[in-house]
């Protein structure tokens, strides 16, 4: 073939390109306006029958030279790319997704402390609060260490109902006393909407637990208030999952949102869950919501706090969640894999060394 003859063929094909792009893209709009309608009804993007039919009617047609398989795998990749157009234009318009919202979230709490800026936040505490003494010891710690927010937990969503339930109530009178007498922040599990009210007496943050990422009706409730709100993701949820949680808190009104990942089911046996490190990212990217790590549930061991921390803040975590007390082997729940004061004090004192912590 003359380079004439090929040079005239290539134009050819170059036209009919672009005529197909055109074409392309003209039926990607349709896509888009179906999205909407979709979306408006509440109906399911992913239409298996409506492309069945379609594929089946494009080989009737079919007058080749293509076969019937290869029409069938081209314009399959056209209609997963035309639902990946709708899941995105989806995406947009949720309120959680930076999409939306390309700057980061800055929540400001009382006294200054900031989460999801420029520093790095570091939330340390027991798992449950057990008495004056244990709180107030842990407290003074952490205000030695320079930690400014306080975890503890007053209401324990246990495994098994005959385990430690928390003190309740007085659980988080203890955790406040404690807390402003050391000038700390607090923040605490909140898991049923008629114990709100009273709670945020005693809290500064609120925790939907992990076993509550679904509790749609808690998530409603906290989306109602003025008070951060730091949702856990649930045991085996998605990513997508665990945004549209925050997205039910957002949605009422309650844009102090935080994130925090706290590993997964997986079936792996040497660590308590699987730290999904890869969520880090994918969170901040996807949104534009602080994201914070809690290294113990997580691990469920205390020998690999340091180097998942520091992974979890050089994936770009704003944050780390851990547990102290002061005597974990009396403790009265997570007893293996709650740090003493010295054992924090190395912790935080080499997580800050490695330079991820702002
Ligand atoms: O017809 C629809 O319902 C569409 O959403 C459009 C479309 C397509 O690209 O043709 C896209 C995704 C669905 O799985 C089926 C079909």
């Amino acid at each position: 073939m003359s380079n004439e003859e090929l040079d005239k063929l290539r134009a050819r094909l170059d036209e009919i390109n672009g005529q197909l792009l055109e074409l392309v893209s003209e039926r990607a709009k349709v896509v888009q306006e179906i999205g909407v309608v979709k979306e408006k009804q509440g109906v399911p993007k992913f239409d298996p029958e409506r492309e069945k039919k379609m594929l089946d009617k494009l080989v009737e047609i079919n007058k080749g030279p293509f076969t019937s398989g290869t029409i069938r795998s081209l314009f399959k990749q056209i209609f997963a790319a035309s639902l990946d157009l709708q899941s995105d234009e989806h995406k947009k318009s949720l309120l959680v997704a930076r999409k939306n919202h390309k700057q980061d979230t800055v929540i400001i709490l009382p006294g200054d402390v900031t989460v999801g800026g420029l520093s790095s936040l570091m939330v340390a505490g027991p798992c449950s609060v057990e008495s004056e003494l244990q709180t107030r010891t842990v407290a003074a710690a952490l205000q030695k260490a320079g930690v400014r927010v306080m975890r503890g937990g007053a209401f324990k969503p246990r495994t098994s109902p005959y385990d430690f339930q928390g003190l309740g109530m007085d659980g988080l009178r203890i955790l406040r006393e404690a807390a402003t007498e050391y000038g700390l922040l607090t923040i605490s599990e909140i898991v049923d909407p008629r114990h709100i009210d009273q709670a945020l007496d005693y809290v500064d943050i609120v925790q939907i637990g992990a076993r509550n990422m679904h509790n749609f009706e808690l998530l409603k409730a906290v989306g109602e208030l003025n008070k951060p709100v730091l949702l856990k993701r649930g045991l085996s949820a998605t990513l997508e999952e665990f945004l549209h949680a925050a997205e039910y808190i957002m949605s009422r009104g309650n844009t102090q949102v935080m994130l925090i990942e706290r590993g997964i089911r997986t079936y792996e046996k040497w660590t308590r869950n699987t730290l999904d490190i890869s969520a880090v990212p994918i969170l901040k990217q996807e949104s534009h919501l602080p994201v914070l790590v809690d290294v113990t549930h997580s691990t469920g061991r205390k020998d690999i706090l340091i180097p998942c921390a520091k992974a979890a803040l050089a994936a770009g975590a704003d944050g780390i969640m851990v547990e102290v007390h002061p005597d974990p082997a009396t403790a009265l729940s997570d007893a293996a894999q709650q740090l003493n004061i010295e054992e924090f004090n190395t912790f935080f004192d080499e997580v800050k060394a490695s330079g991820l912590f702002r």
